[in-house]
């Protein structure tokens, strides 16, 4: 059952490697111990604490109203059933508003078993990716989509769709990588645009809603699962439960279709 004997545990310089290998990394987001467990067991490579739990384990409309201390918390659950998977922490709303700000929650998540923690944006947050990365702590960039920026955006829209967002998204993406993140999730993004963004980008990145042309993919847990979350189901959203027949099953139908290139396909992406 358990490919522990030969799993390595992931450490940041790795995915680095990965992508020079031409393997595709697998990342799901998890919250809790048990699950932790299972994932590890599959092999998935990255886990995100993510915000998300927001909206699919507290109940809220938006990822808004986490607090720093929910992210320590589910953290140090993930932390205590996963060893092999690195784990990413995410900044929630607010809590990366400035470096220090940002820096004093670092030090929490890293404490709590994190091994790389999550921002979203660049802007002023390029600022904040420096200060931590100089404090040696692990950074990964998000861009596009992302979800804290839903007042803004007016709803959770697909990013870079005109030529002057896509312009100013190419831009972003290296400058995060410049400021010194070991890894970018794009979400929501047009596939076509990801796709370029990957190859001129000097590091990995992990699409959500953002075409097969990345180094890695996302998914959020429950939506893997086929669990309905009471929310609006995103255009990237697959089941993989129906095909894998069990959890595990579904996680390493997952896997292998993220390592094989077929997921995402054109049914699951923005064009
Ligand atoms: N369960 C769950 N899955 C997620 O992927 C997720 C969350 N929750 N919560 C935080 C954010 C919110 N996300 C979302 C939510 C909705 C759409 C969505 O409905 N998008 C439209 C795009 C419309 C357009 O601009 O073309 C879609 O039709 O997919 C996208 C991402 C992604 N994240
Ligand atoms: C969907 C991923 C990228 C995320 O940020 C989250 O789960 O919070
Ligand atoms: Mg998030």
């Amino acid at each position: 059952m358990s490919v522990h004997a030969e799993q390595k545990s992931w450490s940041v310089p790795q995915l680095a490697q990965a992508r020079e290998a031409g393997r595709r990394l697998t990342m799901l987001t998890c919250y809790d111990a048990s699950f932790a467990r299972v994932l590890d067991d599959v092999g998935i490579d990255l886990i995100l604490i993510g915000d998300s739990l927001g909206m699919v384990v507290q109940g809220h409309e938006s990822t808004l109203p986490v607090r720093v201390e929910d992210i320590v918390y589910h953290t140090a659950a993930v932390a205590r059933g996963a060893s092999h998977a690195l784990k990413i922490a995410d900044f929630p709303f607010g809590s990366d508003a400035t470096p220090e700000q940002a820096h004093a929650a670092a030090v929490r998540f890293i404490q709590a078993g994190a091994a790389m923690v999550k921002l979203e944006g660049a802007g002023h947050k390029l600022e904040t990716i420096r200060f931590l990365v100089d404090r040696e702590i692990p950074v990964c960039a998000h861009l596009g989509l992302t979800p804290q920026s839903v007042l803004k955006m007016g709803g959770f829209k697909v990013q870079g769709r005109e030529q002057s967002a896509a312009e100013r998204l190419r831009a972003e993406a290296l400058a995060v990588a410049d400021a010194g993140a070991a890894l970018l999730v794009l979400e929501g993004v047009p596939a076509e645009l990801a796709a370029e963004i990957t190859a001129a980008s000097p590091i990995p990145t992990i699409g959500i809603g953002a075409g097969p042309g990345c180094d890695g993919q996302v998914l959020v847990l429950h939506d893997l699962l086929g669990i309905d979350t009471g929310h609006r189901k995103p255009k990237f959203v697959k089941d993989f439960l129906a095909e894998g027949g069990s959890i595990a099953g579904a996680l390493r139908a997952y896997a292998e279709a993220v390592r094989s290139g077929a997921f995402p396909d054109k049914a699951h992406s923005y064009s």
